[in-house]
């Protein structure tokens, strides 16, 4: 069925390593037949054991002890040993074949922003016949800076534009900011007009109204967004906000999936988007429906 997998990246702790416990419980519920490979040896806990880890080949602990390197430079350190071990990777990922796979990757954004690791790492597994989906974790926390969410959003175009795979970006941590994004409750047929009910549809309005300004957030106008990073800065850096806005409104391809890790829905909602993204699924065979199977067999 050929071989499918997802880069999971994104700056540290916007939740890649959550993402992936969830993506791996989500698939293993669905049948799907699923692994995860831990990309990042600076990691020191996994919900799932990974199937394939980077620090079977290196740690970025031994990294630090024997080298003296600090984190930054001892994991970069640690990649490029992978770099130029990557036999030792492809013999790994080489029982696999028809699996699914999930990379776990490190938080330091460097190494998808401009230095050509990960990009090295993309071209090997495509080589390796591997449609890899890169998924981008920006956690909801950015939006609530308009600068931080602009900085965001260079990031996770800078990673589009260097990584050159089939890209989409997750907004993660949605029970964050709005507790039942895209589950709320429809208004009860024959609510009557007593005051507990007056309460309810008014929490009901505000919750709506959340819902509606996060999505100004998933898919970006930044034009219109441009005058509220402008109050926050000094005027002397307004020319260069509006430089900035205008190259993420011309690439106008930054936009971002929300994903809320409570509600099976949104899930599978940011699945199906990988899927489609790398065509999954697309040459299975259909089975046969086990109904129709006992049916044949009588
Ligand atoms: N409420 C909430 N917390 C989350 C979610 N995802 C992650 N977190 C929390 O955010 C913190 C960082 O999550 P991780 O999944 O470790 O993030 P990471 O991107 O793998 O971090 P690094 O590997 O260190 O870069 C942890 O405390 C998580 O519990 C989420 O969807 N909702
Ligand atoms: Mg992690």
């Amino acid at each position: 069925m050929g071989r499918h997998c997802q880069l999971v990246m994104g700056p540290a702790g916007s939740g890649k390593s959550t993402f992936c416990a969830t993506m791996m419980s989500h698939c293993q519920a669905t049948n799907r037949k699923v692994h995860l490979v831990n990309l990042d040896p600076a990691a020191e806990h996994f919900e799932y054991e990974p199937t394939v880890d980077i620090r079977d080949l290196i740690t970025l602990e031994d990294v630090m002890e024997e080298l003296d390197y600090g984190p930054n430079g001892g994991l970069i350190y640690c990649l490029e040993f992978l770099l130029n071990n990557l036999d030792w990777l492809e013999e790994e990922l080489g029982d696999y074949e028809d699996d699914y796979l999930i990379f776990d990757c490190p938080g330091q954004i460097e190494l998808y922003t401009h230095f050509p690791i990960m990009r090295r790492i993309c071209e090997c597994l495509q080589r390796w016949n591997f449609a890899v989906c890169g998924v981008y974790c920006l956690e909801s926390q950015f939006i609530e800076d308009k600068s931080k969410y602009f900085s965001g959003v260079l990031s996770a175009m800078s990673a589009m534009v260097n990584l050159e795979i089939p890209h989409i970006n997750v907004m993660t941590k949605m029970d964050l900011v709005e507790g039942d994004y895209g589950n709320q409750p429809a208004e009860e047929e024959g609510e009557g007009d007593n005051k507990s009910n007056r309460k309810k549809r008014a929490g009901r309005n505000a919750r709506t109204k959340t819902k509606k300004e996060l999505e100004r957030y998933f898919d970006p106008d930044p034009l219109l967004l441009i005058d509220d990073v402008n109050s926050n800065t000094s005027p002397r850096f307004h020319a260069l906000n509006q430089a900035i806005v205008q190259l993420i409104e011309d690439y106008s391809m930054v936009s971002f999936i929300p994903l809320n890790i409570r509600d099976e829905d949104s899930i599978n909602y940011v699945l199906s988007n990988i899927d489609n993204a790398i065509q999954y699924g697309e040459d299975i065979e259909p089975k046969e429906p086990e109904a129709m199977a006992e049916y044949d067999e009588e």
